[in-house]
């Protein structure tokens, strides 16, 4: 099996369900996509795609949102709250600085829940349903999290998180209990918290809604055919490179997928498909270490920290899928400290978009990479912002401004003004 970007479109298998199956990333086998739940092969338990009989144009696409892109995804429609179609935000004194031909902001922070996992569980709440399972459930540091208790609630169905202790952000937390999920707070980092939720998805006690599951990518595609879309629309031309913050690596793997049907289906070029850029934490850096030593496979790495809490994974489970798509697209991957991380969270707020810690990543790394040489100024990029800035408040407050205490009258406000 290839994920190269020059694969032919695969050959369709006698019990493909509707022109939909599922295939093994490394084995090749083919399942039925809805007549049992399955996360991985059953045969080498590789990681599993999403397959089509037939792959759309952009000419294809009709409405707003996620389901615009119906023709790319297993259903023409899923448990909805109007996800999709985010701001592709002009930053002009972020471009003059870090200085490239065009720089825009796909912010995702502007999602229904405030974070891209939106795009992913309107595809998978569906699919949940389809199989008729009872609980949802997700390991989770934090967005993944209140975007399943959203949309699970949306569906009637019963959510379980489980979330590593003392490393959710406030507002996440929130979410997720408002709408109603089941909380556990472990005692372990996020990847601890995905192995047990794997253990009892694998029993049987919840239907698993991680990236792990491949139809949530399927929605996530929809972020690169968005990108993809307005570039086409205001420079006539697809973008030459797309940064994005990398922890699970969904959708780095999601966006190179995309590319890949794009390109199967004869929609672009393979010669034009944007380079993939990831950007992680110094300290929960094992995707560019992989990178970086040209390895075929990820260390997980057991200890890991990040002020930007929600990319705080030392093993990513989609590197199989992701590896591929950085290298094939003639990307690469940095790490930035927090301190780079939080100057970038201010330049951003500064042209008036908010956005959370790990969202900022994708800035700091490619002002990096163009102090570097490794971004040329006469490229026209995309970066990724994955959630919004209320999401973490306690870090929005702590890289922002302090107040200032004022007596409660107007000659004492104008004096402490001119102190
Ligand atoms: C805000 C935010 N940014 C980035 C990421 C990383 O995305 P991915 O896991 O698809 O690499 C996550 C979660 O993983 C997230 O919540
Ligand atoms: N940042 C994520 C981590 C889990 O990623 P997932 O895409 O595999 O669900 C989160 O918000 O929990």
């Amino acid at each position: 099996m290839s994920l190269s970007l020059s694969a032919d479109q695969p050959e369709r298998p006698a019990d493909a369900d509707e022109g939909v199956w599922l295939e093994c990333i490394e084995c090749g086998d083919t399942f039925a996509p809805f007549d049992d739940v399955r996360y991985t092969c059953d045969e080498c338990d590789g990681l599993l795609e999403v397959r089509y009989a037939d792959l759309p144009t952009f000419d294809d696409f009709e409405g707003e949102g996620v389901w615009r892109y119906a023709d790319a995804l297993p259903f023409d429609s899923g448990v909805s709250i109007q996800e999709g179609a985010t701001p592709l935000y002009e930053v002009p004194r972020l471009e003059d600085e870090i200085g490239v031909e065009a720089l825009r902001i796909k912010h995702e922070g502007m999602n229904p829940t405030g974070s891209f996992k939106d795009r992913g569980m309107t595809v998978g709440v569906r699919v949940a349903a389809e199989l008729g399972v009872g609980r949802l459930a997700c390991a989770s540091t934090g967005n993944t999290s209140a975007a399943l208790a959203a949309y699970g609630s949306r569906g009637g169905m019963q959510t379980l998180v489980l979330l590593p202790a003392g490393k959710v952000a406030a507002g996440k937390i929130a979410q997720a209990s408002l709408h109603g999920a089941r909380i556990l707070e472990v005692d372990g980092n996020f990847d601890a918290c995905l192995d047990i939720v794997q253990e009892l998805a694998g029993q049987g006690e919840a239907y698993l809604l991680n990236s792990l599951n491949p139809f949530r990518l399927e929605g996530q595609k929809t972020i690169g055919l968005e990108i993809l879309e307005g570039f086409l629309a205001d420079y006539d031309a697809v973008p030459d490179r797309i940064v994005l913050p990398v922890g699970n690596a969904g959708n780095t793997s999601a966006l190179y997928k995309a590319f890949r049907e794009l390109v199967q289906a004869g929609a672009i070029d393979e010669r034009d498909v944007p380079k993939l850029t990831g950007v992680q934490a110094e300290g929960a850096a094992p995707m560019v270490e992989a990178i970086e030593n040209g390895a075929d496979e990820v260390r997980r790495w057991e200890d890991v920290e990040t002020r930007a809490t929600a990319i705080r994974i030392g093993n990513p489970v989609n590197a199989p899928k992701a590896l591929p798509g950085i290298r094939e697209t003639g990307g690469t991957a940095v790490a930035v400290s927090d301190a780079e991380i939080t100057e970038a969270q201010r330049d951003i707020a500064a042209e008036g978009i908010g956005v959370e810690p790990a969202s900022a990543a994708s800035v700091a790394g490619l002002r990096k990479l163009r102090a570097e040489g490794i971004v040329a100024d006469d490229e026209r990029v995309a970066c990724l912002t994955t959630g919004h800035l209320l999401k973490d408040p306690d870090a929005a407050a702590a890289a922002g401004v302090d107040s200032e205490s004022v007596p409660a009258d107007t000659q004492g406000v104008l004096e402490h003004l001119q102190e």
